[in-house]
């Protein structure tokens, strides 16, 4: 039986470990506890890698990974997983989203509450100083303060709703969600960020991208109240970091509560030697009950992607397979084999992929081009290209694609996609639409009109429309042992084109004698 690797980069839950281990097509590779260089040396034999915000995927990760088709990032935030490398290797890139929430959840909490009562100062000074000052630790309470939350995800909303409990007033900030989503739950919504500034607390829930790095900075915390309290349990550089050091510096922040650092681990930060900061070490997934759930989703998944039999939470897609509906999935499936078909008629270097469509199937073109991609340059590059990266090969090849909808339709189908390629040796457009739900047919060949099932061997030949092609070709075959499985001619104005079905392979030396025959014009051998 041949074996999936799969290797476990950053420490999971043993329960996770233990599925790993028990299964039997899988070689479970344990690199938690080494060096992420010699990881580097380890990750080359690796299916399919788990890893967490330890590991980061990076340039030099990826390279090394040379047989990695999947990775499973074991929790929510994927920013240090470099998603447009993943996707130009094929490697499809998932994540755990929802088993940690509670987890982020309560310990934004904690902090909130760490901060209002100064929680770590005082717990130090009499466990570790053995003082007992209770004059040194008046804190403040949530109750009545005005929360800013800024993101109402998984995370956000559920810290809004634990908020609502300590009677505080919340406002959160997230334009890509309807206000409805904050209001039903009796949240206020805004979208003016300037009511977040205004808050007395304010905490982040946002995934860390272009958009949110550094989203609070000076000039934000210059507009916010003396003595606000800022929290991030998100991500390092949510809020700009030396900005957050100088101003709680200065105590225009009163208290910070920061979980997590740009720099991690962050044993020599700045922050950490400020008297108004609780910090604790990316902590906000470690429950035992969290990453129990998410070494265990990590496991199944990976065991799921290593065998190709589903990619759960897969982030790098350019499909969502959930949300095609079973009348286009033999349409893609069609497209794909007439790309591949059109693609070895003339064979060589594609310059351009070109999709038309009509009927219903037009409005999933995308899905259809993504497909037609695949099946094009599988001719050339075989299994290494896959929906994931079809975009990027293309585009580095230089292959020009493109998609339309079909203006007019005289073919009577209601539903019909066209693929056309051109390489350097000439265009072939290729027809085909779907009877009875599943039954998948070539319906035209550069415009000859015939009724073929997208299988098997076949030798397309365009031909003068002359007396004796059908025996001389049957003739030469029988000649060379290949057996002639259906002959399919289509008449056109100018010559024919015939489509025979042939059992045996047809080599080079067969294809020229056809060549050479008196009516032949142009000769080509294709497998689907
Ligand atoms: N400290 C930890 O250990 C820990 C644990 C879990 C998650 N996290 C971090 O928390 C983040 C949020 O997790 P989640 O599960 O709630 O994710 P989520 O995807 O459910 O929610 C993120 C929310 O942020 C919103 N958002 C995106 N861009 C925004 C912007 N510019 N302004 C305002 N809102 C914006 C989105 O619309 C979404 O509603 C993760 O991306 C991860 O980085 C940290
Ligand atoms: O994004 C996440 O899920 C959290 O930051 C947890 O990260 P971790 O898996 O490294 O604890």
């Amino acid at each position: 039986m041949s074996k999936h690797t799969i290797v476990v980069c950053d420490h999971i839950h043993e329960d996770g470990l233990n599925i790993l281990q028990n299964t039997e097509d899988v070689n479970y590779v344990y690199a938690a506890d080494i060096d992420k260089t010699e990881l580097l040396n380890v990750i080359k034999d690796a299916d399919v890698a788990i890893t967490r915000s330890s590991t980061d995927v990076d340039e030099k990760f990826l390279t090394a990974a040379v047989n990695l088709k999947a990775i499973i990032r074991a929790g929510v935030g994927y920013d240090n997983v470099d998603m447009e490398g993943c996707s130009k290797r094929g490697i499809i890139a998932m994540n755990v989203p929802t088993a940690n929430t509670i987890a982020a959840v309560e310990l934004t909490m904690a902090h909130m509450l760490s901060c209002m009562r100064k929680f770590p100062y005082a717990h130090n000074q009499l466990k570790q100083d053995r003082i007992w000052k209770r004059e040194d630790w008046y804190g403040n309470e949530l109750f009545g303060k005005k929360l800013g939350v800024i993101g109402f995800g998984n995370i956000g909303h559920r810290v809004a709703l634990r908020a609502k409990s300590f009677e505080m007033e919340v406002v959160t900030y997230d334009p890509y969600i309807p206000s409805t989503k904050a209001t039903d739950l009796g949240i206020n919504y805004t979208n003016n960020f300037q009511d977040i500034l205004d808050c007395d607390i304010i905490t982040i829930h946002t995934p860390k991208n272009q958009e949110t790095l550094d989203m609070i900075g000076e000039e934000e915390i210059a507009k916010m109240k003396d003595g606000v309290v800022l929290i991030n349990c998100a991500r390092g550089g949510l809020y700009n970091e030396d900005a957050l050091y100088n101003n709680l510096k200065s105590g225009k922040i009163a208290m910070g509560g920061i979980d997590v650092f740009i720099k991690e681990p962050a044993i020599d930060h700045p922050l950490l030697d400020l008297p108004n900061v609780t910090v604790t070490a990316h902590l906000g997934a470690n429950t035992k009950e969290s990453q129990k759930q998410i070494a265990i989703q990590a496991a199944e998944n990976a065991i799921e992607s290593a065998r190709g039999i589903a990619y759960p939470n897969a982030l790098n897609l350019p499909i969502d397979e959930s949300k095609i509906p079973s009348f286009v999935k033999p349409y893609i499936e069609l497209t794909q084999k007439m790309a591949f078909l059109s693609a070895q008629i003339d064979k060589s270097a594609i310059r351009s992929i070109s999709v038309c469509a009509r009927g219903e199937i037009a409005e999933y073109l995308d899905s259809l081009n993504t497909f037609a991609t695949v099946g094009a340059l599988t001719v050339s590059s075989g299994d290494e290209v896959n929906y994931v990266n079809a975009k990027f090969w293309a585009e580095e090849k230089g292959i020009t694609i493109d998609s339309n909808v079909m203006a007019n339709n005289t073919s009577g189908y209601s539903n019909k996609v066209t693929v056309k390629i051109t390489t350097e040796k000439g265009t072939t457009s290729i027809s085909g639409t779907v009877f009875d739900e599943n039954v998948q047919r070539i319906v035209e060949i550069n415009d000859f009109v015939f009724d073929i099932e997208p299988k098997g061997k076949m030798i397309i030949m365009r031909n003068n429309d002359i007396p004796g092609v059908i025996g001389e070709v049957g003739r030469l075959l029988g000649d060379n042992n290949i057996n002639i499985a259906d002959f399919r001619l289509s008449r056109g104005k100018d010559g024919a084109l015939a489509v025979i079905l042939v059992d045996e392979k047809v080599c080079a030396n067969t294809l020229k004698e056809l060549n050479s025959l008196e009516a032949a014009r142009s000769v080509s051998y294709a497998q689907i």
